[in-house]
């Protein structure tokens, strides 16, 4: 994996700064259907110079190929969520890396705690407006195969947006170019692991 590059300043660049301050600790992406966990994801780890996992397709190939809505359709949802569970346990394991979850995996407190000791989270939140038209263009998500998916979208965000308010950091993911949300993550990641150190030396 490249290493993120040095600026000709001679400073370290703030990506550098960040894979240096992360150690052993992977970033995990958490948030709705279509937040855009998987694209924003494999971007941040490529300016970060970090492998980057999607638990989606991890798990479709441990099931040898199997889609996620035949996972669902011929084991049924807790059998997902349970394999779920165990692979981004697996991978958070495997050292420093980029990870993409799935959209309920973080509503599992077993899974949440894991992130919290292996990881920086953050919840990329997206009103249902917005990601009512990112999933409309693939059928691949099963929770919404609905009679009315909108409502259910509705019913999912606000069930779980108390949850992925838990994570370390939030980023508005709305439709502005893809760069624009990684230079937030990264600018937040930033000023959460390297904090500015308060001011010297104020007198009363
Ligand atoms: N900031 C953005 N602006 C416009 N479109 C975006 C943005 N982020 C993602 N998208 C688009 O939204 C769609 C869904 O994104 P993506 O698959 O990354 O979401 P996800 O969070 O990984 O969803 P899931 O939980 O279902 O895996 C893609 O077509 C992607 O190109
Ligand atoms: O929001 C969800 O519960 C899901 C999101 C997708 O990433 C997949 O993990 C699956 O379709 C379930
Ligand atoms: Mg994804």
């Amino acid at each position: 994996m490249p290493e993120p590059a040095i600026p000709a300043s001679g400073r370290p660049s703030q990506e550098a700064e960040i894979s240096a301050a992360l150690g052993k600790r992977s970033i995990v992406l958490v948030g709705m259907m279509g937040a855009g966990k998987t694209t924003i994801g494999r971007r941040l780890s490529g300016r970060l110079g970090l492998r980057f996992l999607d638990a989606d397709g991890e798990i479709e190939l441990a099931h040898a190929g199997m889609t996620i809505p035949e996972i669902f359709a011929v084991h049924g949802e807790p059998y997902f969520r349970d394999g779920e569970s165990r692979v981004i346990a697996r991978l958070l394991e495997g050292g420093p890396a980029v990870l993409a979850t799935g959209g309920g995996a973080f509503m599992r407190e077993e899974t949440r705690s894991r992130i919290r000791d292996k990881a920086v989270s953050i919840w990329l939140k997206a009103d249902v407006d917005i990601i009512m038209k990112r999933v409309k263009r693939r059928a691949d998500r099963p929770l919404l195969q609905t009679e009315d998916p909108e409502a259910t979208a509705g019913r999912l965000l606000r069930e779980r947006e108390p949850v992925y308010q838990c994570a370390d950091l939030t980023i508005w993911s709305r439709d502005v170019p893809h760069e624009k949300i990684v230079d937030e993550c990264i600018d937040a990641l930033h000023t959460f692991l390297l904090p500015p150190s308060p001011t010297l030396g104020a007198t009363r």
